[in-house]
């Protein structure tokens, strides 16, 4: 029997993953950084069958969307164009990942179906392919491929041949914490993949976002290996604010952010006014993610579940990559 399983963690962009340079390989305007965590995560299994004339997707117990199940197949035919072997199989993914707080379980997701399916063809792909055949699938998921703290250097080529992510450090070389915070229930978004698209095509700020981003990424390179949190902080907060400031250009322009998201953003600065060092980080959503060291998560997490806003509160440290479970 062709089966395999494997469990792939969600991760938290430090410096941005904004922009692609080509929508059909998923190539990136620019490099990126991230923590893998260590809460959150998808398992996935895959079994091919001859007996299959098309992909099977159960997400999460139940039989998944039509739209859902076209999209992985279409990642599902990448795998096979790969291996050569033209195969059907049945893909049993679970999310142990809370959506609502607005982390992607699209980069967890793809990374286990990277990983079990190669791993189910018989490929036996390193991590650098599984990682390039992961952003295929959703950008971000290349760095879910690695634990700790991973950079996925953009690459130039057009064939996306040296666009793949790498371990900077282990998840055990530098222990911080990650406080996400769940907002109230907010409207409908701007999906980050559109959110991106009409950011490059539209924004007049997008040129000060590629001309600034390198600069961050290699003071956040920086900051880790002289383990700097507040040199870290600095940057990651900075980054993520000129991500945000590029949207409101757009056209049409459009904000993440709710009035929740700027309540915490607050409370961080009063936080660091204390002298408590905390630095938030928002994707493509009002959710925040608040880092801060581990003395000080017990305050900032209490601190941040006074605000009324505030849902819950989930505190995450830096996670594995992927790993194989037996069947
Ligand atoms: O994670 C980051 O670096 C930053 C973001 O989360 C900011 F919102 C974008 C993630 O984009 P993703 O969902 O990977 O897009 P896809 O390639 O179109 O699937």
């Amino acid at each position: 029997m062709m089966e395999a399983t494997a469990r792939a963690y969600t991760n938290i962009a430090l410096i941005k993953y904004w922009g692609k340079r080509d929508e059909q390989l998923f190539l990136p305007m620019n490099s990126s950084l991230s923590i893998t965590l260590d809460q959150f995560y998808t398992t996935t299994s895959v079994q091919f069958c001859t007996c299959l004339s098309a992909d099977i997707f159960i997400l999460n117990g139940q039989l998944a969307s039509e739209q859902e199940t076209v999209k992985i197949s279409r990642f599902m035919s990448l795998l096979r164009d790969l291996s050569g072997k033209k195969l059907y199989a049945v893909i049993d993914s679970t999310n142990k990942v809370p959506t609502a707080a607005g982390f992607a379980s699209s980069a967890s997701g793809y990374a286990a179906l990277a990983a079990a399916g190669t791993k189910a063809l018989g490929m036996d792909s390193d991590d650098q392919t599984l990682s390039k055949i992961a952003r295929q699938g959703s950008g971000s998921a290349c760095r879910s491929i690695y634990g700790g703290y991973v950079e996925w250097q953009k690459g130039d080529k057009e064939d996306g041949t040296d666009s793949y992510a790498h371990q900077i450090l282990e998840a055990q070389d530098w222990n911080l914490s990650i406080l996400s915070v769940l907002l109230v229930p907010e409207p409908k978004e701007v999906l980050s993949r559109e959110g991106m698209k009409r950011t490059v095509e539209t924004s007049p700020f997008y040129a000060g976002w590629l001309d600034t981003v390198e600069v961050d990424l290699n003071t956040a390179k920086s900051a880790l290996q002289q383990r700097d949190f507040e040199m870290l902080g600095n940057v990651l907060e900075g980054n993520a604010l000129k991500m945000h400031a590029t949207t409101l250009g757009a056209n049409p322009p459009f904000m993440y952010w709710t009035s929740a998201t700027l309540d915490v953003m607050q409370q961080v600065k009063e936080l660091r006014a204390t002298g408590i060092q905390a630095y938030f980080t928002i994707d493509a959503g009002p959710n925040v993610k608040v880092l801060c060291q581990p003395k000080d998560e017990q305050i900032v997490q209490e601190k941040l579940k006074d605000i009324p806003a505030v849902q819950d509160v989930y505190l995450c440290h830096p996670g594995p990559g992927i790993t194989y479970l037996p069947q």
